[in-house]
């Protein structure tokens, strides 16, 4: 395909899977199956349809920027994640990833536990009526309040993370009658790969109890030396969008390893009660089509096997195995729309521009690309063209020069004002992550499911901001 006429359009050198010029309008304009959701397609007039609604008919109705989740996806892949490590013992969707009252009642009848890390995540998993029992409860620093409202609900259980949390939530159980089922959150000194603001298991970060140094085991024996917690579990959580088992495979390893001293030192009948292996979240997820994380049925096969080895070797009864799923549910089912506003290219230096795409959202929707260099992918969702491939620069309408969607992508020359845009696996961490810089409205929610769409989340409005305010009587 032929440059378009005048200047030369920078090229991307740097990011490999769009290295190659798309090699047809008709690739340019395919929605990439590993990326988008299930339900997702160009139907026969080429514009995109997400279970049977058109992306059209969607900005239309709700407005954009919006955030568009496949309902069906949703529950599918709970439903894999519960077939696959169902057997082998629990599956908490981390709420952290995106969370609403109907996102909860998905997760609820599609037989999944839950995981929330604040005292509000409780409140709108218990508005949703989520059983408590169901419920885990996490954090590096909970405080009273939100201690003693997971003790009041009756959560399942609550993951211990420092020592001052020991005393305390001894404490408020005490004084509430309780026994507080808990877990220990071990920090195994795994270095996962990926970005570093994601990986949590390398020892210098805030979360849980290093096993080095004898940390952990202390933190074991505060907990046995209690009236009021019995500790049922270990913890670790490696990091974020990981797609190699051989991280989890380590920390499963160290975990039993420190399983086993604990055994060593306080004897198998005051010990039997710990039967958890909670090995935290981080399934990675396809944000590009050449990303590709392993099936979780095979994860979920390898790691019981690694499990089961590593309890004979150390003389265990083989654990039960929880993870603690988000992105890999929540990611891949949304998506979210804008509109094109402005068009320009920016001269780079003699040769080359670079042409910059503003939408209506930015930053304030999507954090991850300023946040952690995230790469996604995006497709003109309003129509298909035949013009050839451009590079561009998706940029949102923040007043910050770093609000950048998509930092390099290919798409049509002929995109204008007014069309709209689809990115692709923004169901984790973007609305969840949602500021209101510049006054953004945090857009709307929406569900679409067998050829009808409902809100799930209404948009902001400047009057939402203007209830807030105080003293201006
Ligand atoms: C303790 C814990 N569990 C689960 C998750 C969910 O991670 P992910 O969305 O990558 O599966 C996180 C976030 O990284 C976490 O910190
Ligand atoms: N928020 C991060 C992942 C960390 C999640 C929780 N520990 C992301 O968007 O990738």
């Amino acid at each position: 395909m032929a440059h378009p006429a005048g200047p030369r359009h920078a090229e991307i050198l740097a990011a490999p899977h769009l290295a190659e010029r798309p090699s047809s309008p008709e690739a340019m304009a395919e929605i990439p199956a590993n990326v988008f959701p299930r339900n997702a397609s160009r139907n026969a007039d080429g514009v995109l349809e997400v279970a049977g609604v058109t992306a059209d008919r969607l900005a239309q109705d709700y407005g954009t920027p919006l955030f568009v989740y496949d309902e069906a996806d949703f529950r599918s892949r709970c439903a894999d994640m519960q077939a696959a490590f169902g057997p082998y013992g629990r599956v908490h969707y981390a709420s952290k990833a995106f969370l609403s009252v109907q996102v909860a009642k998905w997760v609820q009848s599609e037989g999944l536990s839950l995981d929330v890390c604040t005292g509000d995540e409780l409140a709108i998993a218990l508005h949703a009526g989520f059983p408590a029992e169901r419920i885990a409860l996490h954090g590096n620093n909970k405080s009273e309040a939100e201690l003693d409202a997971a003790l009041a609900a009756g959560v399942g259980h609550i993951i211990l993370d420092s020592m001052i949390e020991i005393e305390r939530l001894d404490r408020l159980a005490g004084e509430r009658g309780v026994v507080a089922e808990v877990l220990v959150r071990v920090t195994p000194g795994v270095e996962a790969h990926t970005h570093e603001f994601i990986s949590t298991a390398h020892e210098d970060q805030k979360f849980g109890f290093a096993l080095a140094g004898g940390v952990a085991m202390n933190a074991i024996r505060a907990v046995f030396a209690t009236a009021n917690l019995r500790l049922v579990g270990l913890h670790s959580h490696i990091g974020s969008q990981i797609f190699e088992i051989d991280g989890f495979e380590l920390a499963a390893q160290r975990v039993l390893s420190l399983l086993a001293e604990v055994v060593e030192e306080f004897g198998v009948d005051k010990t039997s009660q710990i039967r958890m292996l909670d090995l935290g979240g981080g399934l990675g997820i396809a944000y590009v089509p050449s990303d590709d994380p392993p099936p979780v049925k095979a994860l979920a096969d390898s790691l019981a096997t690694i499990v089961e080895r590593e309890s004979a070797r150390l003389g265990l009864p083989m654990p039960l195995i929880a993870v603690e799923p988000g992105r890999a549910i929540a990611g891949p089912a949304g998506i979210t729309l804008y509109r094109v506003g402005t068009i320009k290219d920016v001269a780079l230096d003699g040769k080359t521009v670079r042409r910059y795409v503003s939408v209506d959202g930015g930053m304030s929707d999507n954090i991850r690309t300023v946040l952690y260099d995230a790469e996604y992918d995006v497709r003109l969702a309003s129509r298909e063209s035949s013009a050839s491939a451009v590079v561009c620069r998706v940029v949102g309408k923040h007043c910050e020069s770093g609000d950048i969607v998509i930092r390099d992508c290919w798409l049509p020359e002929d995109l204008a004002p007014g069309d709209l845009l689809a990115v692709g696996a923004t169901g984790a961490y973007c609305y969840s992550m949602s500021s209101r810089y510049n006054m953004a409205p945090r857009p709307a929610v929406v569900a679409v499911n067998e050829g009808t769409s409902r809100r799930i989340l209404r948009r902001e409005t400047v009057e939402d901001f203007l209830s807030l305010e105080v003293g201006n009587e």
